[in-house]
C-alpha cells in the first residue's frame, strides 16, 4: 500500500464482499476489514475481542475473492502469543491480504475510541512485532503497528512505542484516538514510515479532511465504519417504516436500484455467459454439446446424479 502523490491514500472499510465491489466501482484503491465491523456485522457482537482469527479471516476471504484492490485487515491484538501471531500472518496472507494492523491493548481489548482501555508492555508489544515480521514469507505483505498509548499514557510513550515498533520491523505506524493534528505531526516527524489516521465517527477524533491530514504529513486516512454506519441507518428506517406506514414507498429513496445493484456485480455478464452456454448446448455443433437431443438439458449444467446416459 502506498499514498498518492496527490495525497494521503484513502482507505475504506467494506462491511462485506458486496461493499468491497461498491467502494471499487466508486474509485477507492484501498480496502479495510474492521474488525469492529466482523463483530458487529457478522456477529452480532460489541468490538471487545469476542471474536477469533477464524471469523475475520472467513470475511477478508469473501473480500479478497470479490476484489482485487488491497485489503488492510484489523487483526486486533494478534489473536494470542507469539505463534498464534505467527499463524495469524500467515494465514493472512494466504487468504491474499495486503496488510494487517496489529496493537497494543491487552487481549481483553475494548474499540480505540472508548475508556478505560488498558496496554501491554512496551516489550511485549515489540514482541508482537517481531512475531509477525517474522511469520512474514511475502515480502510485500505489510506490517502496521498500532499504538493505544496515547490516550492511556500520553503522546511521548505513544511515540515511544511507535518508534520501538519500527525498529522492530513495523512498516506503518496507526496512532490511535489521537485527537489534535499537531499530535499527527508529531507521530509523522517521529518515524520514517507512512503514518494512518483512522477518522471513524463519533469518536475521539475530529473528523480532519484529507487535506488537513495531508499538510502535516500523514500517509493514509481510514475510514473503517462510514459507510456500515450509512447502512445500518437506512436498514434501521427501513425496518421501522415498513411497520409504521404499511408499506415502503417513503423509503425507496434510500435503497439501491435492481439495476444499481446488477450494475454493481456485473450480473448482465453473468446472464450473457449462461445464455452462452445454453445456446452452444442447444447447438450440436459446438463442443460444449453432450446432449442427444434439443430438449435435453446440456450435460456440463446439469445436477449431479440426473445426467443421461
Ligand atoms: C478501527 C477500528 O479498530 C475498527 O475495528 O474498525 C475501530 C473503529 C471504531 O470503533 O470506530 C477503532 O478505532 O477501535
Ligand atoms: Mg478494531
Amino acid at each position: 500500500m502506498h499514498s498518492s502523490p496527490s495525497g494521503p491514500l484513502v482507505i475504506v472499510g467494506a462491511i462485506n464482499a458486496y461493499s468491497a465491489m461498491q467502494a471499487e466501482l466508486a474509485g477507492h484503491q484501498a480496502l479495510y476489514l474492521s474488525g469492529a465491523g466482523v463483530a458487529n456485522a457478522s456477529y452480532g457482537l460489541p468490538d471487545l475481542g469476542i471474536t477469533s482469527l477464524n471469523d475475520v479471516l472467513e470475511d477478508a476471504r469473501r473480500i479478497t475473492a470479490a476484489s482485487d484492490l488491497p485489503l488492510l485487515v484489523d487483526v486486533d491484538t494478534g489473536f494470542g502469543g507469539a505463534f498464534n501471531i505467527a499463524r495469524t500472518i500467515r494465514e493472512m496472507e494466504r487468504a491474499g491480504v495486503s496488510a494487517i494492523h496489529i496493537e497494543d491493548q491487552v487481549a481483553q481489548k475494548r474499540c480505540g475510541h472508548r475508556p478505560h482501555k488498558a496496554i501491554v508492555s512496551l516489550d511485549e508489544m515489540v514482541d508482537r512485532i517481531k512475531a509477525a515480521v517474522d511469520a512474514r514469507t511475502d515480502s510485500n505483505f505489510t506490517i502496521m503497528a498500532r499504538t493505544d498509548a496515547l490516550a492511556v499514557e500520553g503522546l511521548n510513550s505513544a511515540i515511544d512505542r511507535a518508534q520501538a515498533c519500527v525498529a522492530a520491523g513495523a512498516d506503518m505506524i496507526f496512532p490511535e484516538a489521537v485527537t489534535r493534528l499537531v499530535d499527527y505531526q508529531a507521530f509523522c516527524a517521529a518515524v520514517s514510515v507512512p503514518v494512518l489516521a483512522n477518522i471513524t465517527e463519533f469518536g475521539q477524533t475530529p473528523l480532519f479532511t484529507q487535506t488537513e491530514l495531508g499538510a502535516v504529513g500523514v500517509a493514509m486516512v481510514l475510514y473503517p465504519l462510514s459507510a456500515f454506519r450509512a447502512m445500518s441507518q437506512a436498514a434501521e428506517r427501513v425496518y421501522k417504516e415498513l411497520l409504521s406506514d404499511g408499506h415502503q414507498r417513503h423509503v425507496l429513496e434510500l435503497m439501491q436500484t435492481r439495476e444499481q445493484l446488477y450494475h454493481t456485480l456485473g450480473y448482465h455478464e453473468y446472464e450473457a455467459k449462461l445464455d452462452a452456454l445454453f445456446n452452444a448446448a442447444a447447438n450440436p455443433s459446438t463442443p460444449l454439446s453432450t446432449t442427444t437431443s434439443d430438449t435435453e438439458p446440456p450435460l456440463v449444467l446439469a445436477k449431479r446424479g440426473t445426467q443421461h446416459d
